[in-house]
């Protein structure tokens, strides 16, 4: 793929490309890395980029018209160490035929079940409970304080029934659920039959649900889906938690339906931006569990990102997403 003389740039951290670039290295190529776990600053990457033939990049790297232009006619692929790829304009590849590797279902597993770890710590007020055990909040024992929503005969609505909210499905079963609905661009009979879930439009979810779970992609049609719209019709006692990307939800929207009491409460593992500053209003409200973005990350998924390096860069077919 990337001939003698051949020059690749790789933008990743340090603690990745350390593991990974010997093994690149012995294929026929250059490679240039930013070194360092903090992103590369955009002029770098621009100044960098210039003749290159591949791109490897995180999701901190914005790749757009700007970075492509930089790049020139060289460029033929771009791969991205993440699942999601909505920060790389796959209208800017497509028009100049560059194609796009990413590492799909690394991390399903490890995302599953910190979605469930947050939404249990959510509807259960864990993180208040420890706050309140640390600061002699808790006084004595007091029958109806700090009460939570539990699973059991509960109907849980997923926003997006791919693989990960598939593999959410399966380790909330378990809790007693009584019902799974989920919306999605379609009815997916694949994923929903075995669960089973049923297919039904977002508002009827809203409705219904007595916690909803984002496990959708971030693209141009669900960029802030969640907002006013959708939490208005929620229950007051329903539990929202996000995993999949801070743009799929408008926050001021989210902040006011936690603070007006339309929802019970929110688990958030991604923010617009990210990370939030910590003055944020949501980390200043008891019903909102907002933690840094840690789904992706068990050592498994790591590994799993990592040994996904190699096929990238030595046959790009394996994990090609067709732009
Ligand atoms: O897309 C991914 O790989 C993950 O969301 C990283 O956080």
């Amino acid at each position: 793929i990337f001939p003698v003389k051949t020059s690749l740039v790789g933008f990743t951290s340090h603690s990745h490309g350390s593991d990974t670039f010997p093994r690149l290295s012995s294929c026929s190529c250059s490679i240039e890395q930013w070194d360092s776990d903090e992103p590369v600053p955009r002029s770098e990457l621009l100044a960098k980029v210039a003749g290159i033939r591949g791109l490897y990049c995180l999701l901190t790297e914005k790749i757009d018209a700007e970075v492509l232009d930089a790049a020139g006619p060289s460029l033929q692929v771009v791969s991205t160490m993440s699942v999601g790829y909505d920060h790389v304009s796959l209208e800017e590849l497509k028009k100049r035929g560059i194609r796009l590797g990413y590492t799909p279902d690394v991390l399903t597993e490890a995302v599953a079940e910190l979605t469930v770890a947050l939404l249990l710590a959510t509807s259960r007020r864990l993180l208040e409970a420890v706050h309140e055990a640390k600061n002699g909040g808790w006084g004595t024992w007091k029958p109806l304080w700090m009460c939570g929503y539990g699973l059991t005969d509960s109907t849980v609505g997923i926003l997006g029934l791919g693989r990960i909210g598939a593999a959410v499905t399966a380790r909330l079963k378990p809790f007693g659920v009584k019902r799974f609905l989920y919306a999605d661009t379609g009815p997916r009979p694949d994923m929903a039959t075995k669960i089973p879930a049923e297919f039904v439009p977002l508002e009827e979810l809203a409705r219904h649900s007595d916690f909803i779970v984002v496990c959708c992609a971030l693209t141009p049609e669900t960029q802030g889906i969640c907002g006013n719209g959708l939490f208005s019709l929620m229950k007051d006692t329903a539990i929202f938690i996000n995993t999949s990307r801070g743009g799929v939800v408008n926050q001021e929207d989210l902040y006011q339906a936690l603070v007006n009491g339309q929802i019970a409460a929110a688990g958030l593992d991604v923010t617009e931006p990210e990370p939030l500053p910590t003055d944020h209003p949501l980390f200043k409200l008891k019903n909102c569990a907002a933690i840094r973005r840690a789904a992706w990350g068990s050592e498994d998924s790591r590994a799993a990102y990592t040994g996904y390096c190699q096929p990238i860069f030595k046959g790009v077919e394996l994990c090609l997403h067709e732009t």
